[in-house]
């Protein structure tokens, strides 16, 4: 079994409140991983430290052996981890190939000048083509981003995320606020990235959650309750406990 990413006594205070405590978290290669709990079980904060939008208070960090636990998230996405939206939003008066082409020339590390010219950056355009292709969004290449769908423009994200070459997508919650048609499509998406990457995510929505997920972690109260498959986790008691005990909170 190799490891993409390990956390090791992953802990986080905030003024004195323990909101990650001692987590140990292995999420091997090439799998989709679910991080779930109850509200306030501490998902969005371990999520935010394996991302290195937040520095941990203690515990250490490693992706594929690499000591990141002191890095900033911009470099570990030039490692290959990346998390969704860490290019920030989408350009709404930009189409969806524009956008992709941006996404593209950022992950080089070039700053995007909107003074550039088309001919510059179609240099892009047949990477760009692809990654929109591979998200289902071929039909929607010359429409303005705002123009698209909820679930679309989640596409976009997801597009505009692939753009810069993860081996590794961490998604925040990334079936919120969609409906069920786009959940399928957007699962749908997830699986077929997943098939060379390796994705952690964060969701709300069990079903999905069942659906997608090789592995999944409940957390509860900052501390890690069970790990397993859906199949396992959903018959521990104390994860049922957790969840039954939250909704009456
Ligand atoms: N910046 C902060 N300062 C103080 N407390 C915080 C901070 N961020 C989170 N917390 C607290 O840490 C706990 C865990 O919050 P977190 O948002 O990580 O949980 P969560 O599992 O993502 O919850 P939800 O499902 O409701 O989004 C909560 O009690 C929250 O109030």
């Amino acid at each position: 079994m190799e490891i993409a990413l390990q956390a090791t006594g992953l802990t986080k205070e905030f003024k004195g409140f323990v909101a990650v405590n001692n987590v140990d978290l292995s999420i091997e290669k090439g799998t989709i991983h679910a991080l779930i709990g109850p509200n306030g079980a501490g998902k969005t904060t371990c999520f935010n430290l394996l991302t290195k939008f937040l520095q941990p208070t203690r515990g250490t960090i490693k992706y594929e052996g690499r000591d990141i636990t002191r890095m900033k998230p911009a470099e570990i996405a030039r490692l290959g981890m990346v998390r969704s939206f860490q290019i920030s939003a989408i350009f709404p008066d930009l189409t969806v190939l524009q956008n992709v082409r941006v996404a593209l020339q950022r992950g080089r590390g070039e700053s995007y000048d909107f003074w550039r010219s088309d001919k510059i950056l179609s240099r892009f355009d047949d990477r760009a083509r692809a990654f929109i292709d591979e998200v289902g969004l071929t039909e929607f290449t010359d429409e303005r981003a705002a123009a698209l769908p909820y679930g679309r423009k989640r596409a976009l994200e997801i597009a505009t995320t692939l753009a810069l070459s993860p081996d590794m997508l961490l998604l925040d919650e990334p079936m919120a606020g969609m409906g069920r048609e786009d959940v399928e499509r957007i699962s749908k998406l997830i699986q077929k990235i997943a098939e060379n990457r390796t994705v952690l995510m964060v969701e709300h929505n069990l079903s999905v959650v069942a659906d997608l997920s090789d592995r999944i972690t409940v957390l509860a109260r900052g501390e890690i309750l069970a790990e397993g498959t859906y199949d396992e986790i959903s018959k521990a008691p104390e994860v049922i406990e957790a969840y039954i005990g939250a909704s009456h909170d």
